[in-house]
């Protein structure tokens, strides 16, 4: 990666985890999340148990895999309850995988306790052949249909970094204001 575009990242990521925020992230397995923890924490992080909580400056981050664990899903509800924004995480270039995601997605937001909440879709893996694009994101995942919150969506990829800055400054944007 260029050395520029590089340490605009960094300086990027030195004011995000100056933040005050708490994020839920969430999404299929396999769909990115730990990749994109890292690239966000920049390699600074361990995962050592399910769910995952991350800590790293005044930024908290919550990890789980929606679709996965059953025996979690009682707990979404809490676990959301009172952060930022939610960053929901999609392999958008695993087709046979959209309608669950769609279902996961429209399943959580549907909880009484999580309206409100800003939720950012983030459409992973654009770095592979025949990735939705977020035209294509918005469609499959029926974005449109959600009304009670702000919904955004951006394409990226954790792998090569694309997209991260814009990543970061949306979610610097919805931190607590001090
Ligand atoms: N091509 C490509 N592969 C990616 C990208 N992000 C993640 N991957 C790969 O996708 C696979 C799953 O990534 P993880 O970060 O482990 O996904 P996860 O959502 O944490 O998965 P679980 O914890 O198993 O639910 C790994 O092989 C990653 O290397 C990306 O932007 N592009
Ligand atoms: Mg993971």
């Amino acid at each position: 990666m260029d050395a520029i575009i590089r340490s605009l990242l960094n300086w990027l990521r030195s004011l995000f985890f100056k933040q005050e925020m708490e994020l839920t992230l969430v999404g299929l397995q396999n769909s990115g999340k730990t990749t994109l923890v890292n690239v966000i924490a920049n390699g600074e992080f361990t995962e050592d148990m399910i769910p995952t909580k991350v800590t790293k400056g005044a930024v908290v981050m919550k990890l789980w895999d929606l679709g996965g664990q059953a025996r979690f899903r009682a707990m979404w509800e809490r676990y959301c309850r009172g952060v930022n924004a939610i960053v929901f995480v999609l392999d958008s270039a695993d087709h046979a995988k959209i309608p669950a995601a769609r279902t996961e997605l429209h399943t959580l937001l549907d909880k009484p306790q999580l309206v409100n909440i800003p939720i950012l879709v983030l459409g992973n893996k654009n770095d592979l052949p025949g990735a939705l694009n977020v035209e294509g994101i918005i469609e499959q995942l029926g974005l449109k249909s959600i009304t009670n919150r702000e919904v955004s969506c951006y394409s990226i990829s954790a792998k090569n970094s694309v997209n991260i800055d814009i990543t970061l400054n949306w979610l610097m944007k919805h931190a607590t204001s001090k």
